[in-house]
């Protein structure tokens, strides 16, 4: 692993495997010891909590929003927010959901394995071929409705799932829209007139480059050399994340700091910026560098919802951010574009389109 490799990107791009002896994950039931294709060698280099202002967690119901988050983005790309509008029981369904699709014996979950040149279904990290080392989770990618593979899962069994899942992205969809808003109102901008591409989200034109990540990170026999997800920045404009009760998440501030836990919060979300947030804002919110960690205790599972604007849409520093002294930092790329340069260029993405 190259440990220079820090800001990869994540979710939706193409890529081809580095180790192609691995293009599906590990059966992860009763393996005694980390085998070395898993055994990293980086070292966790916690932070001490207590000499860092935490991660903010914004109360959406409370006055002043807008300041706190425009704060959050600037400083950290990333923050939790509670009193979020999604019902508590509807967490705990795509929690309950998430470890039911996971438990199943690994022979199965083959069943809906992603294919080569596909999007959705079971298999590694998208991230997984950046990296020498192979990751201690396994995931299963969902664009609009799961049926196709999830009735490979559960041949009569599956519209309990399928219901789960649209019910969420639907919310998360909705989510993401009023989350975006107060991003860009925070810096003065009101997307309606300032953002072209956000427009035909907004009506339902183009849903399909959302996504719906549900990732595992099943109990591991020695997590202190294992890696769940290796640090990456996502694509997205921004990303809203479930993680349930269990710890695993941390988030980087700036290169020397070291990794910040994000601790659970009971019924919050975690917000990320994502690169495209971060080319539209002109780099003033940063897209955030994240990671996550297994334990070998409890099996964790989270819930990424990767919020996209249309592929062919162009995204460019905004207008009214840019003056003299602000001049643009990146060019105009489509959604697509960027997913390639992300492909291509993957932690130096960001840089490939600077002016
Ligand atoms: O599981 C987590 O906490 C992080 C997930 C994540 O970063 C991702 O799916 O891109
Ligand atoms: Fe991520």
């Amino acid at each position: 692993m190259n440990p220079t490799m820090n800001s990869i990107s994540s979710e939706t791009f193409k890529t081809t495997p580095s180790h192609p002896e691995h293009t599906i994950p590990l059966d992860f039931t009763n393996v005694p010891k980390l085998p070395d294709s898993h055994a990293w060698t980086l070292p966790h280099q916690p932070i001490d909590p207590f000499t860092q202002e935490p991660l903010p967690i914004i109360d959406l119901a409370k006055p002043d929003v807008s300041k706190l988050v425009r704060h959050a983005c600037e400083e950290w790309g990333a923050f939790q927010i509670t009193n979020h509008g999604i019902p508590i029981c509807l967490l705990n369904e795509i929690e309950y959901q998430t470890r039911r699709l996971f438990s199943l014996p690994a022979e199965s979950k083959l069943l809906a394995v992603r294919s080569p040149e596909g999007f959705t279904g079971y298999g590694l990290a998208r991230i997984s071929p950046f990296f020498s080392k192979l990751m201690w989770s396994e995931g299963f990618s969902i664009i609009g409705s799961p049926v196709e593979h999830a009735s490979q899962l559960w041949p009569e069994d599956h519209a309990k799932f399928c219901e789960v899942m649209e019910q969420f992205q639907e919310e998360m969809k909705a989510l993401s829209e009023k989350m975006v808003a107060i991003m860009l109102s925070s810096l003065g901008l009101t997307h309606e007139e300032d953002v072209k591409w956000f427009e035909p989200m907004k009506e339902g034109c183009d849903q399909s480059t959302c996504v719906l990540q549900l990732n595992s990170y099943p109990v591991c026999p020695d997590p202190g050399r294992a890696m769940g997800l290796a640090p990456h920045t996502d694509s997205s404009v921004l990303t809203l994340l479930y993680q349930g009760n269990i710890s695993g998440l941390q988030v980087q501030r700036d290169d020397a700091a070291g990794w910040m836990p994000v601790e659970p919060v009971e019924g919050a979300l975690v917000v990320n910026v994502g690169d495209l947030m971060h080319i539209v804002s002109n780099g003033r919110f940063k897209s955030v560098l994240h990671r996550a960690l297994v334990n070998n205790e409890h099996h964790r599972v989270s819930t990424a919802y990767f919020y996209g604007p249309p592929r062919d849409a162009k995204v460019s520093p905004l207008r009214k951010l840019i003056d003299r002294d602000h001049p643009p930092l990146y060019r105009p790329v489509t959604w697509k574009d960027y997913l390639e340069a992300k492909s291509k260029h993957f932690s130096k993405a960001l840089e490939s389109i600077r002016l």
